[in-house]
């Protein structure tokens, strides 16, 4: 049996509601190219906070911000990339509203023949770069997500609702589909960003508007997302912010941002961002700013809306600390990379990756003796395709090899359930050697080696 994972079978098949896949983000600059997202997969599931820790300069936020579709010029999502919301009632939607931009993939298959478009190299990628093992395997949905589609002809440049059950005519009757995050612009666009997945930042005045009343910028976001206006938008906006625990709401409303404190405006932008009424959050260091003690406080309201919303949160943080509070699954970062991915006991239990045992072993109170450990130096700048361990600099464990194979994305042992790790001395229950040889193999295959 292979150790290649297969992350995604097909749509049918998960319930996760965002599903990120081989992301590559890069910069462009006059000096250098920045790869600052580099193949990264993982899911996110609707109720589940999904936790991404590492270093200043890891990569997280550029993570958070290919999602929202916030990568602006020198910045691009490469093809290959691929982000699919995952959500059938958005899929009915985005099919009723933009038929012409809604493809049915039964339609098409007959004419995608993945193992000629793979030998003759017309899709510039390999099986494995899909988390497959053999060509015949990769499904068209992969194909045509990931922006291949549009040179085989089988798709137009804006097409991005796909749908794999049903009738694209009869949108009510669609069973399965995804919108495909990375070919939307314009009106779909826009009512994704926002309206279906909401984003919290660091600073809540980057979100907030100082010439505008708390109270109207939230009435603005109903207005522009639900649809209300008036009195009854009023009413709501009030009741957000109560929900947020800000007391006397509905005196508040009408303040401006610089009358709050910074732990009432992040409450207040929670609000906003809510006000959306979206499927996904994303929070990108919101507690960052804060206080202790108003962080807790943060973080408590934060997993309580999810709890009543059923909210997927994907949750950004540099704090092991943080993560061990909020989050459900933990993908650990390092240089544009997904280093180890486990879910949150198991992180903390057996930290698998050098790199989140460096990360674990700096947490205060976490070693013996009272000085804190930290790793020494600095996350490298990935300008390169990878084609060694970006951690190996800086790694204790380091050995020869580390500085000539990348590291692939493995199990951590025989039986690990959904831990996985990007480092040759895994998976731990082969040797060395031939975890080595595992690892040399999948990238072999990687670079458009056998295709088995
Ligand atoms: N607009 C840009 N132009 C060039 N490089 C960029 C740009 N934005 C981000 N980068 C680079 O991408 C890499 C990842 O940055 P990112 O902001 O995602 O890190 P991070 O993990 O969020 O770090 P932090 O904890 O400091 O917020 C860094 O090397 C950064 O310099
Ligand atoms: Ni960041």
């Amino acid at each position: 049996m292979s150790l290649q994972q297969t992350p995604t079978e097909s749509a049918a098949q998960t319930d996760s509601i965002v599903e990120v896949r081989n992301l590559q983000t890069a910069f462009f600059t006059e000096k250098e190219t920045v790869r600052a997202v580099d193949g990264v997969s993982f899911d996110i599931s609707p109720g589940e906070t999904v936790g991404i820790v590492g270093e200043s300069g890891s990569g997280k936020s550029v993570t958070a911000r290919s999602i929202m579709r916030l990568i602006d010029s020198p910045g691009r999502i490469l093809d290959g990339s691929s982000i699919r919301f995952n959500h059938l009632e958005t899929v009915r939607e985005y099919a009723s509203s933009f038929p012409g931009r809604t493809v049915e993939l039964d339609s098409i298959a007959a004419e995608y023949d993945p193992v000629t478009l793979f030998e003759r190299g017309t899709i510039d990628a390999t099986p494995a770069a899909f988390g497959y093992d053999s060509a015949a395997e990769v499904p068209l949905a992969d194909v045509v997500a990931a922006g291949y589609g549009d040179e085989l002809g089988l798709v137009d440049e804006d097409d991005c609702v796909f749908v794999t059950e049903g009738s694209a005519d009869d949108p009510e009757n669609i069973t399965d589909g995804f919108v495909e995050i990375t070919r939307l612009s314009g009106e779909p666009q826009r009512l994704m960003r926002g309206g279906r997945i909401a984003m919290v930042f660091q600073d809540p005045l980057t979100s907030l508007n100082p010439v505008y009343t708390v109270g109207n910028q939230i009435k603005e976001a109903l207005r522009l997302h639900q649809g209300l206006k008036g009195e009854e938008a009023t009413q709501e906006a009030a009741s957000l912010l109560e929900d947020v625990g800000i007391p006397d709401a509905r005196r508040r409303v009408n303040e401006y941002p610089h009358q709050f404190s910074g732990g009432m405006r992040q409450r207040a932008v929670i609000a906003m961002a809510l006000a959306c009424d979206p499927e996904v959050l994303i929070c990108d260091e919101p507690t960052t700013a804060l206080d202790v003690t108003i962080q807790a406080q943060i973080l408590d309201l934060l997993a309580d809306l999810q709890e009543e919303r059923d909210l997927g949160m994907m949750f950004i943080t540099h704090d092991m600390g943080v993560i061990a509070e909020i989050a459900d699954r933990v993908n650990v970062m390092y240089a544009g990379e997904v280093v180890e991915t486990a879910d949150v006991e198991t992180l903390f239990a057996n930290p698998a990756h050098p790199y989140t045992q460096g990360l674990l072993q700096s947490i205060p109170g976490r070693q013996t003796g009272d000085r804190l450990q930290t790793i020494e130096g600095n996350v490298p700048t990935p300008n390169e395709p990878a084609t060694y361990c970006r951690f190996a600099p800086r790694c204790p464990k380091a050995f020869d090899e580390c500085e000539a194979v990348h590291p692939a994305s493995v199990p951590v042992d025989e039986d690990a359930d959904g831990h996985t790790a990007a480092c040759l001395l895994c998976p731990e229950h082969l040797s060395t050697a031939d975890a080595v040889a595992e690892h040399r193999r999948r990238n072999s295959r990687q670079n458009g080696g056998e295709n088995e």
